[in-house]
């Protein structure tokens, strides 16, 4: 039986939950429960706050977590980094008020930075031999230049709505995150085979988002230039329909391609268009 590691509440916690029920895993957690048993396969949820995964996983307390990256790199502990889950997705940044006057790296030198990521800016700083006066805080970050608590700040980052509304600049990009599965170094072999299937979940779900199945009917004479247009798994799938003047062709196509490519088959002919959600793609 696996012990998975996950944040009971917070940004991460629906996607995390929706991943579990994508790939077979459902569990009735109760608001106030911090272990539930799943089903569908045999793990056990253990629902804690994110700061607190890495050091579980790395323990054994659990043998696997999913939590952001950043939380990883700012924990420092030994633990396997398995797969890239795709949500989740902020920066580790440092920014400075709008109004300073800014060129370099070399501002910092001298400067008070408020953080919650003591850690992984320590070692940037000292990276790049920069003198500056780490000051740590929990939250509300984004204050503390305005309050005179700092003159810069670290921390994360996705839209840059946050920093805009503080008057703040994004200077520097220092670490990119996002959600990820992690494993306990000692696993047995037993724990080892179950991540395995897990992770073969978990990769076919991933692959198949944003991508969508689409069918449509062309006449016989444009398949040539149909096939330029799509790509498919391997290749499209090309059916023989009851009038041999048409072929019916299924195709796998990355969402953001979809129109364009919808837009270039209509024109060579292409009729009764079908897009479908793509559940999993298992390779
Ligand atoms: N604005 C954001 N956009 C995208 N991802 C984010 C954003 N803010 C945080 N994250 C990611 O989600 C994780 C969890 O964020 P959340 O705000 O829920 O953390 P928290 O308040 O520390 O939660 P906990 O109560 O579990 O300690 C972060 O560590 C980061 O990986
Ligand atoms: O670039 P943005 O899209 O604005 O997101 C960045 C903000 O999101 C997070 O805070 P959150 O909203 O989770 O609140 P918190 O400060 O209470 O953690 C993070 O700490 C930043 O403050
Ligand atoms: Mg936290």
């Amino acid at each position: 039986m696996l012990r998975i590691a996950i944040q009971a509440k917070g940004r991460l916690n629906e996607k995390t939950m929706a991943l579990l029920a994508d790939a077979g895993i459902s569990a009735s957690v109760g608001s106030r429960s911090l272990i539930a048993h799943a089903k569908g396969f045999p793990v056990d949820l253990l629902l804690l706050r994110d700061d607190d995964i890495p050091q579980a996983v790395a323990m054994g307390t659990a043998d696997i977590g999913i939590v952001g990256l950043n939380e990883v790199e700012e924990k420092g502990v030994e633990v396997e980094r398995v797969l890239d889950l795709g949500f989740g997705g902020c920066r580790l940044s440092l920014a400075v008020p709008r109004e300073a006057d800014y060129k370099d790296l070399g501002w910092f030198d001298g400067k008070r930075i408020a953080t919650s990521y003591p850690e992984i800016l320590s070692r940037f700083l000292k990276a790049n031999s920069i003198n500056a006066k780490i000051h740590t805080i929990t939250g509300s970050v984004e204050i503390a230049p305005a309050v005179g608590m700092a003159d810069a700040i670290f921390d994360i980052v996705s839209s840059g709505g946050t920093l805009i509304q503080n008057g703040l600049v994004e200077v520097k990009s220092v670490l990119d995150s996002q959600a990820v599965l992690i494993a306990s170094p000692g696993l047995s072999a037993e724990k080892r085979e179950e991540l395995d299937k897990l992770c073969f979940r978990f990769r076919s779900i991933i692959e198949s988002r944003g991508m969508k199945y689409v069918l449509m009917n062309i006449p016989k004479q444009s398949l040539d230039e149909a096939l330029k247009v799509l790509p498919g798994m391997k290749s499209p799938t090309i059916l023989h329909l009851a009038d041999p003047d048409w072929l019916s062709l299924h195709a796998v196509i990355p969402e953001s391609q979809l129109w364009e490519r919808i837009e270039r088959l209509k024109a060579i002919g292409a009729e009764d268009i079908l897009v479908l959600v793509l559940e999993n793609i298992v390779k």
